[in-house]
Order: C-alpha cells, then structure tokens, then sequence
C-alpha cells in the first residue's frame, strides 16, 4: 500500500441545504494509521462531514477522494467500518441476537451464501471478547440498554477487521468505567493493529494524548496538528466557542 496515498482526501468541499451553509470549503486529508478526533459545538456539522466522506450526502461543490478513488469506483467498504450515532436506537422487536448482529460484520468478506469459516467465527468471538459482551451473546439486541447496543454495534464493525474505524459519539449513555476501558481499547487498535480510527466525541480532554490530530468543525474545519497545543489554541476557542475553554481547563484539572 502506498502510504502517502490518503484515505480521505477532501478539496474545497461545500455542503448547503435550502440554502443554508452546513459545510464551507472544506479540505482535509485523513491518512493511514491516524488516530483524529472529531469535535464541535452541536450542529456545527460533524456527522454530515463523515456522511460526506462516506457517500452518504451529495456534495454540493468540491471532491473527495477514498483510498485514491471516488464513491462510485470505490469498492472495498469493508475495510471502513462506521458506527453511527443512532446505532443505539434498535426496535425493540428486532429479530435478532447479539451473535446474529456481530456475525453480519462478516459478511462483506464472505462470498454469498457461504458459511462462515473457523476464522469468521473466531473473528466475530474475538469482537464480542473487545467489547465485553460476551455474557449477551444470545440476547435479543432490542432488549439491551442503549450502551449494550452500542457495544454490539462496535463488536461488528470490529469482526468486519476494518481498516478504518469511524465512531459517532459512541459513548452517549455508557458509564464512565465502560468509557475508559472504551478509550483504552481504541488506543490499542490504533497503536497495536494500526487501524486509522476518526472519532467525533465531546471527551476530548481524556484522550489528548492518544490522538495525533484534531478537526474542529462548525461549518468551517480547523485542523490541529499538535492537539494538546489546539486545545488552547485562540482559533479553536473562537470556532468552538465556550466549551473550548471548557476542555482546556479539564484537561489542565487531571
Ligand atoms: N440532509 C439534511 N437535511 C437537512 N438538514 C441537514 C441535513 N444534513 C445535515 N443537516 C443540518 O446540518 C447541521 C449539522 O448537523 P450535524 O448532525 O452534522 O451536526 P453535528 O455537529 O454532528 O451535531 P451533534 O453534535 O448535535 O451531533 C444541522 O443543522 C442539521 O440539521
């Protein structure tokens, strides 16, 4: 693989509804093995970034580029795995236990209608073993609390053996031991597996360190090549407003 192709490369990306400026020249680059965090006030626009990068609005103006190529001629989504913030809202009626959902982030590598391999299975227990819910294997997932779903969705993305990994504020609801464990996972992935993870969350201050770059986004993307430095940074204060200063002194508090 040539590592300085990007994963993610955005040119002057512009994103407006009736009108209405969501995203405004935006260009970034996302590449190999780095750990980004994702943050702005609510609103400013994070989740529609990553529905962009992943083809899921249409842009107005501008390019983006995925692994070197476009939405349409990219094939291999499963090497991107992507948790979405609503992935805790499942129907209570839902079919299917939480092995059954685990499995599914195998099933992109799989040829249609084969079984799953001694290595597929091995795969999906590893996931269920990362993300502690071993214990719910043969629950009904619309009967887990929403920090129980959250688990089992990440559980997927991680059997699917992604190369990105992409959360949408995956914490909502979940206890702060869960959290750090959470956090501490992710760590690993990044550092040990080299999985490029971009991760939108307000809990920036607990993992300054392990991030090696920043996005602020409201509307416009500021990107912070030196975090801990951006967290006091004049210009993320004024396009983050007060929660930056917020951030800052947590930060500073440990
Ligand atoms: N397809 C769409 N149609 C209408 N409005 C949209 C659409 N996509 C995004 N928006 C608007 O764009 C703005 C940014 O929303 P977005 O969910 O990206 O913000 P966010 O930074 O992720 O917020 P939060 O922290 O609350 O999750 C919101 O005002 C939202 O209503």
């Amino acid at each position: 693989m040539n590592f300085k192709l990007p994963i993610f490369d955005v040119e002057n990306l512009n994103f407006n509804v009736g009108g209405v400026n969501i995203l405004s020249n935006v260009s970034l680059q996302i590449f190999n093995s780095q750990y980004i965090a994702i943050i702005g006030p609510n609103g400013g626009g994070k989740t529609t970034l990553i529905r962009l990068l992943l083809g899921l609005e249409r842009l107005n103006s501008g390019k983006i580029k995925i692994y070197g190529k476009t939405h349409s001629e990219f094939k291999e989504w499963y090497k991107i795995g992507y948790v979405p913030q609503r992935a805790s809202h499942v129907d209570i009626n839902f079919p299917a236990t939480v092995l059954d959902i685990v499995k599914m982030g195998r099933t992109a590598q799989r040829k249609i209608f084969s079984t799953m391999s001694k290595e597929d299975e091995t795969l999906v227990l590893d996931a269920m073993e990362q993300m502690d819910i071993m214990h719910l294997k043969d629950k009904m997932v619309g009967t887990l609390s929403g920090g129980q779903r959250q688990r089992v969705m990440i559980a997927r993305a991680l059997a699917s053996q992604p190369e990105v990994l992409i959360l949408d504020e995956p914490n909502t609801g979940v206890d702060v031991a869960s959290q750090n464990r959470f956090y501490s996972l992710l760590r690993k992935l990044n550092k040990e597996k080299k999985i490029t993870i971009i991760f939108i969350t307000h809990d920036i201050g607990v993992i300054a360190d392990d991030i090696a770059r920043l996005f602020t986004v409201n509307q416009k993307v500021i990107t912070c090549n030196n975090p801990k430095q951006a967290l006091s940074c004049d210009e993320m204060s004024e396009l983050y407003g007060i929660e930056a200063h917020l951030i800052h002194n947590h930060k500073h508090g440990h």
